[in-house]
């Protein structure tokens, strides 16, 4: 299976080529592909707290390559560059906040610093470690996109209808996707009759980006309202939802697009299984329980507005952009090093001793 999934990754929305970053603007998709080159750790810091590129593990190496900008520049200024370097780590770690990937990989970059041998180039160990963390990325969800399958499979056999939330896909990761790698590996298996793609207001991740991904490639997706998410459970023999993640704690905890706690709740409610799709890079064994996770909350205008124009006047919006499903209404958290069955501190604590499984 995992030469055809290779075969199947298309798009692409992250290209380090000729010593500069590449983002595909996913603030303009689908109804224009344009991309912007960045060449400074502040730019590509500017890219992810403006949403050109998001999605977890994307942020995260999008903020790798940037560190690796950042090293350039400093080392081009002369000096103690390792200190000047520390803005840039600080700049690109201010973007965003509840997405642990972003940290998870400046950490890595970081660490990489501190093992530079005597005479090594800093450069070029940078560019490596940044590479090595998208080339992980995209391996790891070729792993969890086979796990997901295999779980499917045993659980219900084929023609299943599944439920989705946010983008999950090749545009939010380095490259099959996480919960949508699943779904189109699924698909490919013949066990997906139908996909319903929850828009996800207010940024519409699934409109724009989910519904367009799966359509490109001849998924049957149907477009939701995220409000009609409990009567498709109800009455279109929904059998799974399957969700990314931003960040998942200690105890399996998972922070997620605001609208998937609601999913949860009503999966358990209908008999829906629920499943999580994260490499390990997104779990944060620092944090006991999902209540220590930072919720990033966006401008209230991503609210009050609608394609620029106003749609609410004299009222205030409270626009948290993620929200926290307790880990006793998951069912299975699919990672690159395994599977965990309805996860706990136990459970997670023994997941994260094993070693990648491909
Ligand atoms: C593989 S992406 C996983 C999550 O990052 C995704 O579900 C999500 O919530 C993205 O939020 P976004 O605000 O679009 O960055």
């Amino acid at each position: 299976m995992r030469e055809q999934l290779l075969a199947a990754e298309k798009v692409k929305a992250i290209e380090w080529r000729e010593g500069a970053l590449h983002l595909l603007d996913q603030r303009v998709l689908p109804l224009e592909e344009v991309w912007h080159t960045y060449r400074s750790a502040a730019e590509v810091a500017e890219a992810i707290r403006a949403m050109v590129v998001r999605g977890a593990p994307a942020i995260g190496i999008s903020a790798a390559y940037g560190l690796v900008l950042g090293a350039r520049a400093r080392l081009a200024a002369g000096g103690d560059w390792r200190a000047a370097l520390e803005e840039d780590f600080q700049v690109l770690a201010d973007s965003r906040p509840t997405a642990v990937n972003l940290f998870w990989a400046l950490n890595r970059m970081r660490e990489r610093l501190e093992r530079l041998k005597e005479g090594e180039d800093p450069l070029l160990a940078l560019e490596a470690e940044a590479h090595g963390i998208h080339q992980s990325d995209r391996e790891a969800n070729l792993t969890m996109a086979q796990l997901g399958v295999e779980l499917i499979r045993k659980h219900q056999g084929n023609q299943q209808n599944l439920l989705t939330h946010c983008n999950t896909g090749a545009l939010a990761t380095g490259g099959f996707g996480t919960a949508l790698g699943v779904i189109r590996a699924a698909y490919l298996d013949g066990l997906v009759e139908r996909v319903y793609a929850d828009e996800t207001r207010p940024w519409l991740q699934g409109s724009r980006l989910t519904a367009w991904e799966l359509a490109n490639e001849g998924v049957p997706v149907s477009l939701n309202a995220d409000s009609a998410a409990a009567h498709l459970m109800k009455t279109k023999g929904i059998t799974w939802v399957i969700v990314g993640a931003d960040r998942i704690t200690a105890n399996g905890d998972v922070a997620n697009k605001i609208g998937t706690y609601q999913l949860a709740v009503n999966a358990m409610h209908h008999g829906v299984r629920f499943m999580v799709v994260a490499p390990s890079s997104t779990i944060d064994m620092a944090l006991e329980s999902g209540e220590d996770i930072p919720i990033e909350e966006r401008d209230g205008r991503e609210l009050l507005e609608v394609g620029g124009r106003h749609v609410a006047a004299g009222v205030d919006a409270v626009n948290p952009v993620f929200d926290v499903t307790p880990a006793d209404l998951i069912d299975f958290i699919v990672t690159e090093k395994g599977v965990v069955e309805r996860p706990d501190a136990a459970k997670m604590a023994q997941l994260m001793c094993r070693k990648r499984l491909h």
